[in-house]
């Protein structure tokens, strides 16, 4: 499978194709819905998710609520272009988008590479694109991943750990009830206490005008053994996965199972001892490479976490300097996410179950949905007997 986005943050829409879904896959409006409804949410969020109201519209590729195998082309419509379509419009008023262009650029944004790149000298035609308003198309791919995984027993879960200096206490819940708590909270986040800090560190953050960045844990359960592959470096489906992770805007750094901490232990405390039980077949006693060995799924569940910096827009300033005059300056904003960690827990969550359902059809090509969930259940009962 493949899919493009494209799409300004304040243009008329963003815009998704996805090519390669196998047929007959019920397709629910509502669970796409409901994923972009919970990347809008999260504590810390700044005023342009009060305007927005995210919702597909499906243009191709279904038929009476089932995929047909035709790309499926998805529409997110963005509200807020009434507001902006003097300067976004495809005929732009041009005193207008001159008396609005923007010659500052914003330290770790990607205003002022994306500008140098591409010759422009009005910012908006970097920051338009670079904006993570690109993350709701990349939620309703992952939500259509995510139809493909429950009908092969495949499930997902993500969490906040750390919200700038507050860590969460580690809280250890079954996937679905590790769901239903994060859901539940303003930070997505499984400890209580660690929620209430996460909040007051927000708070503090944004009245210092300053952002916070943190970390975010997603677990996947049930994808069996074998998917990715040891032959190639760019089938390893770990190495997938970091890649779709640090393509999320302002992340920076993923890892997996014990992660980084694997540095300073021994071989002894850090790989996972192999089992075997009749009936169950090859197992692992712990989890601690986190569902991966030779960048193929080991079936324990995978554990992976990505590490977000601090929002670039800041309400007090960083020094820059102009790109017309020159003259460094200190950059005043209208509007900014505080901390956006809660929100990109879901476009994680997403980005990782694209990954997962598209080596599940590397290694299960099927036209139809019928054709994918037969391979894998014969699929599973032959690696139970190994
Ligand atoms: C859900 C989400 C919301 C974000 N909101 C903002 C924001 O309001 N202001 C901002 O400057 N950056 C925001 N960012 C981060 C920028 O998009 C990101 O830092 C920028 O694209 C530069 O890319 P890089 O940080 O990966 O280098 C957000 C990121 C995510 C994932
Ligand atoms: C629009 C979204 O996030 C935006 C991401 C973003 C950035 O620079 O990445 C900047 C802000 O945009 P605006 O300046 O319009 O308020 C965020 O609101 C979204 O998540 O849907």
């Amino acid at each position: 499978m493949r899919y493009l986005t494209a799409g300004e943050s304040h243009g008329p829409q963003l815009t998704v194709i996805i090519e390669g879904l196998p047929s007959h896959l019920p397709f629910a409006k509502e669970k796409i819905d409901f994923e972009l409804a919970r990347r809008q949410k999260g504590y810390g969020r700044g005023r342009r998710m009060q305007i927005e109201k995210d919702q597909v519209k499906i243009m191709s590729g279904v038929r009476f609520q089932q995929t047909t195998g035709a790309p499926v082309t998805l529409v997110i419509e963005n509200r807020d272009f009434t507001h902006w379509q003097k300067v976004m419009g495809v005929d732009p008023i041009p005193e207008e988008a001159e008396k609005r262009r923007i010659s500052r650029p914003r330290p770790g944004h990607a205003d002022l590479n994306g500008a140098i790149k591409y010759g422009h000298r009005d910012l908006r035609d970097v920051l338009e694109r670079s904006s993570a308003r690109e993350t709701a198309a990349r939620v309703a791919v992952g939500a259509v991943a995510r139809l493909i995984l429950e009908e092969c027993g495949i499930k997902l879960a993500g969490h906040v750990l750390r919200i700038g200096d507050v860590a969460a206490e580690p809280v250890d819940l079954p996937l679905e009830e590790m769901r239903r708590v994060a859901e539940d909270s303003p930070v997505r986040c499984l400890d209580k206490k660690g929620e209430q800090a996460m909040m007051e560190a927000i708070d503090r953050a944004k009245k210092e005008g300053d952002s916070l960045g943190g970390i975010v844990e997603v677990v996947v359960e049930g994808a069996p053994v074998g998917l990715g592959s040891h032959v190639h470096w760019d089938r390893k489906l770990d190495a997938r996965i970091a890649q779709a992770v640090v393509s999320i805007n302002a992340f920076k750094g993923v890892e997996f199972g014990l992660g980084f901490s694997m540095a300073s232990l021994p071989g002894s405390e850090v790989h996972d001892e192999i089992m075997w039980e009749e009936g169950k077949g090859f197992y692992r006693a712990t989890n601690r490479l986190g569902g991966f060995e030779g960048g193929m799924t080991t079936g324990e569940p995978i554990i992976v976490r990505g590490v977000m910096k601090p929002i670039p827009t800041l309400y007090k300033p960083l020094k820059s300097v102009d790109i017309d005059s020159k003259e460094p300056f200190e950059a005043s904003i209208e509007r900014s996410d505080s901390c956006a960690v809660p929100a990109a827990c879901v476009v994680m969550e997403n980005v990782v179950a694209w990954e997962i359902a598209n080596a599940l059809l590397e290694k299960f090509p099927a036209d139809t949905m019928m054709e994918l969930t037969e391979q894998v259940k014969r699929y599973r009962e032959r690696t139970a007997q190994f």
